[in-house]
C-alpha cells in the first residue's frame, strides 16, 4: 500500500518498499528547500551533486546555495548533457570524482537533471563502495513522473538499452515542478509520453483526463502538480508490489521494447530522445496489439490522436534519416531485457487501460509488422 499526504503546496507520496521506503515530494519551488529536506531525512551527511551543463548552468546554484544553507557540505560533478553521457566512460567520470572528494558510504550522491543523470548517477551510487546512500532531484518531466522513481539505474552499450546497471532505490526524491519551466518544448513533450503511458496502462480515466487537460500540463497550470503525483502515485504502486520485475512491473515498459530498439538504431542521439521512442512506441504496440485482434483499431487511433495533438511523433517515419531494416531492429529487439528463453515478451492491449504482459509474442510476425511500418 502507498499513503500520500497532501498539503496545499507539498504533496508527498510513499513509496513501501519496507525498510527502504522513502519519500516523493512534490511542489513548485522546492529546490530551494532542498538542503532542508535532505537534512531532516539524512542528518550529517556529505553530497556530490552531479548534474548536467545545461541543469547545472540553471538549477545548481540554487540547490547549492541551499545545501550549504543546511550546513551539507559538497562538491559538484558536471557531466555533458543527452543520453550519450549514459555510458561507460562518464559513469567512471563520476565514480572517480566521488572517490576523489572521499565520500563515505554513508553520505550521499545527488542526482540533479533528467532521466540521464538519475540513471547515470544512481548507478554510480550502487556500485562506489558497494553502494552509498542516493537522493534524486528530478529536472525534467520525464525524470519527475518517472526515472527518478523505483530505483532503476544504468547505462546503455551500443548492443542495446539500459543493458547495465543495477536496482539501487533512492533515499529521497524531491521533485520541484517549477524548475519544469525552463525545459526545452522537445524535452517537455518527450516526458509527457511517460504521464500518457500511466493511463494507457491501466487508467483509461486518466487518459481521458489527459485528453481534456493536457495544455494546463504543458503551461504549468495546477493540472501540472496533479499528473506528476497521479504519475508518481502510479509508479510507486507499482514498484512497491514488485520491485525487481519479477511480474508486473513489466507493464511499466509499454513502448518500450519498440522504442528502445528505435533509440539503440538512432545511436543514442538527439535523432530520437527516450520519450520520443516510447510515443512511438506505444502508438506500435497498440497498433501491433490490433493487428493481433486484441484490441480495436480505433484505440491505437485514439492513442495516435492524442500523442499527435501534444506535437509527439506517431510513426517510424518521423524518425529523420536512415533506420536498420525490419531484420536490423529485430537483432536489437533480441536484445530486450523482457526476453526469456529466447522468446519476446511484449506490453500489449486489450484497449485503452487495458495493458497486459504478452510472452511468447510470435517473432515473424513482428518481423512482417515492422517490414510494414518502415515501408509505410
Ligand atoms: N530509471 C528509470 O526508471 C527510467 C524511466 C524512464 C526513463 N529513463 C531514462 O531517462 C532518460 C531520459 O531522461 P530525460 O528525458 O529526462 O533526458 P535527459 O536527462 O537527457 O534530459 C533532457 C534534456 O533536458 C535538459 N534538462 C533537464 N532538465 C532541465 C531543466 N529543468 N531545464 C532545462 N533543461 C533541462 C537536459 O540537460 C537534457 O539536455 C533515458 O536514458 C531513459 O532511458 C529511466
Ligand atoms: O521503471 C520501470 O520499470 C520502467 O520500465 C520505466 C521505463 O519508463 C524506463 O524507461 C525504464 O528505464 C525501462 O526499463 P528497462 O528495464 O526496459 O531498461
Ligand atoms: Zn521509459
Amino acid at each position: 500500500m502507498n499513503t500520500a499526504a497532501t498539503t496545499p503546496d507539498v504533496t508527498t507520496v510513499r513509496v513501501e518498499l519496507g525498510e527502504r521506503a522513502y519519500d516523493i515530494v512534490i511542489g513548485r519551488g522546492l529546490l530551494a528547500a532542498g538542503g532542508k529536506l535532505v537534512a531532516e531525512r539524512l542528518p550529517k551527511v556529505r553530497a556530490a551533486i552531479v548534474t548536467d551543463e545545461n541543469v547545472g548552468r540553471l538549477h545548481l546554484p540554487t540547490l547549492s546555495a541551499s545545501l550549504a544553507e543546511a550546513g551539507i557540505d559538497h562538491v559538484p560533478v558536471i557531466v555533458p548533457p543527452g543520453e550519450g553521457s549514459k555510458n561507460f566512460a562518464t559513469l567512471e567520470q563520476v565514480v572517480r570524482a566521488v572517490l576523489a572528494a572521499r565520500l563515505e558510504r554513508g553520505d550521499i550522491v545527488i542526482a540533479l537533471g533528467g532521466g540521464v543523470i538519475g540513471d547515470l548517477s544512481g548507478f554510480a551510487s550502487a556500485i562506489v563502495r558497494r553502494g552509498m546512500r542516493f537522493v534524486q532531484v528530478p529536472t525534467s518531466l520525464l525524470a519527475q513522473v518517472d526515472s527518478s522513481v523505483g530505483g532503476k539505474t544504468g547505462i546503455n552499450t551500443p548492443e542495446g538499452k539500459n543493458l547495465v546497471g543495477a536496482f539501487h532505490q533512492p533515499d529521497l526524491v524531491i521533485a520541484d515542478t517549477g524548475v519544469l519551466d525552463t525545459l526545452s518544448p522537445r524535452e517537455f513533450r518527450a516526458g509527457y509520453a511517460e504521464v500518457a503511458k500511466y493511463g494507457l496502462i491501466d487508467d483509461p480515466d486518466f487518459f481521458a483526463w489527459l485528453e481534456a487537460n493536457w495544455a494546463g500540463i504543458f503551461s504549468g497550470g495546477p493540472e501540472r502538480e496533479y499528473a506528476v503525483a497521479t504519475s508518481c502515485r502510479a509508479k510507486a504502486k507499482v514498484v512497491a508490489a514488485d520491485e525487481h520485475e519479477t511480474g508486473e512491473r513489466a507493464l511499466l515498459n509499454l513502448g518500450h521494447t519498440f522504442g528502445h530498439a528505435l533509440e539503440a538504431a538512432t545511436g543514442y542521439s538527439q535523432r530520437l530522445v527516450h520519450g520520443e521512442g516510447v510515443a512511438i512506441g506505444m502508438a506500435l504496440a497498440h497498433q501491433f496489439s490490433a493487428r493481433m485482434n486484441l484490441c480495436s483499431p480505433d484505440d491505437g487511433e485514439r492513442v495516435v490522436r492524442h500523442l499527435k495533438a501534444v506535437g509527439l511523433p506517431t510513426t517510424i517515419g518521423d524518425i529523420a534519416g536512415d533506420l536498420p531494416d525490419a531484420d536490423g531492429l529485430m537483432k536489437l529487439i533480441a536484445q530486450d531485457k523482457k526476453v526469456s528463453r529466447g522468446t519476446l515478451t511484449f506490453i500489449l492491449t486489450r484497449g485503452i487501460g487495458q495493458a497486459f504482459i504478452a510472452k511468447d509474442v510470435p517473432p515473424d510476425a513482428v518481423r512482417s509488422f515492422l517490414q510494414e511500418k518502415l515501408e509505410a
